[in-house]
């Protein structure tokens, strides 16, 4: 596995030696195959994986929906893995969740689902629930939505339903299996933001799982990518994101760029000059260091592929170019002194993962 800077802070989630087997009709399938994992507190942690590759499974043994086959499993500091009875009703009060179809009553209203959880614990009067689910809806901006029933909401209603919902007995977890998977992007956006205000706000640790690069690069401080039931890469969204290393973070990093693939053809071109890749991330990504850099060098470029955007509130963009002229070698060391990473492109994407990293 790629390892990557990891945060000290205190660990919310701790996941050590995950193990899970499923017996189907074929023999069993290992869903997840030793998996090490700790989510700090506060932090919004992304996982991602394509169909398959055991997100579901991860996300539902850390409140215990699913049983582990081997491993351990820490919430807060306290050893988890087999709690039953009261142990396992104060853990799943202490970690909401939110589900990509929802999950809502269709009998009760809106009002009625955000209570029903404060409702089971039999601790709060009348009076009170009404006072919290009139918080709750307002903190989701859903106040005038309290009486209809769920039919009658937009798909971003419904899940700012089940946020509510999620929140009610004020855990310190909130879990997000596909939370966005069902909204069209403009909506995606919108639930994402009221999430990541929601972590702000209360400190809630977020842990959210995704098929999709774009949800992870707008939302999560950090994100564990998992392939076949293990975690391939882990580290801060900006290097994974900019730098992935293994080849089903590369695919997944692709599918979120459309030209993305094009790296590909730039790696196969013969292109008469020195192929790099660079990377400018926070002020570097607004500031013209590549026009100045050229001419100080007398060096040409040309720009072969690029994208730029924004992870989470950082800016970035990222160039192939090819570099010819008179000192091509001076003009590498003066985008990396100007804070500019260079990589050596034109490494067949399966391989970047052996590269070493800088070449220049
Ligand atoms: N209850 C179950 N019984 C048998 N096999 C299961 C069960 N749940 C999951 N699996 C298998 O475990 C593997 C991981 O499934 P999981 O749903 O965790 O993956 P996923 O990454 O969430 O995929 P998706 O994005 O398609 O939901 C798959 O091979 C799946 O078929």
């Amino acid at each position: 596995m790629a390892h990557r800077r990891q945060r000290g802070l205190t660990a919310m989630i701790r996941l050590e030696r995950i193990t899970k087997s499923f017996t189907g009709r074929q023999g069993a399938v290992a869903a997840l195959d030793g998996v090490d994992l700790s989510i700090a507190k506060g932090e919004i942690f992304g996982v991602i994986g394509s169909s398959g590759a055991g997100k579901s499974t991860l996300v539902r043994l850390i409140n215990l929906l699913e049983r582990p086959s081997g491993g351990e499993i820490f919430v807060a500091g306290e050893r988890v893995t087999d709690a039953r009875g009261e142990r396992l009703r104060a853990l799943r009060r202490s970690i909401g969740m939110i589900f990509q179809h929802f999950n809502l009553l269709s009998a009760r209203t809106v009002a009625g689902n955000v209570a029903y959880p404060l409702e089971l614990t039999g601790q709060y009067g009348k009076v009170e629930i009404a006072e919290r689910v009139a918080a709750l809806l307002a903190r989701v901006g859903l106040t005038e939505h309290a009486q209809k029933y769920p039919r009658q909401l937009s798909g971003g209603q419904k899940q700012r339903v089940g946020i509510a919902r999620a929140l009610a007995c004020e855990p310190s977890v909130l879990l997000c299996d596909e939370a966005t998977s069902a909204l069209d992007p403009q909506t995606t956006g919108a639930v994402l933001d009221l999430l990541r205000q929601i972590n702000r706000d209360l400190g809630v640790t977020i842990v959210l799982i995704t098929h999709e690069m774009d949800v992870i690069r707008r939302t999560c401080d950090r994100v564990a990518v998992l392939d076949r039931g293990r975690v391939v890469e882990e580290g801060p969204v900006t290097d994974v994101f900019l730098h992935p290393r293994h080849p089903a973070t590369l695919r997944l990093v692709r599918e979120a760029e459309p030209d993305g693939g094009s790296l590909d053809a730039v790696a196969g071109a013969d292109l008469g000059g020195r192929t790099v890749r660079l990377t400018f991330t926070g002020p570097a990504a607004h500031k013209p260091i590549l026009g100045r850099i050229a001419r100080e060098n007398l060096v040409d470029y040309a720009i072969l592929a690029g994208r730029i955007g924004h992870i989470r509130e950082t800016p970035y963009a990222q160039f192939i170019v090819s570099l010819s002229g008179r000192d091509v070698a001076g003009a590498i060391a003066g985008l990396e002194a100007s804070g500019v990473d260079v990589e050596l492109g034109g490494a067949p994407l399966a391989a970047i993962e052996e590269r070493p990293r800088h070449v220049v």
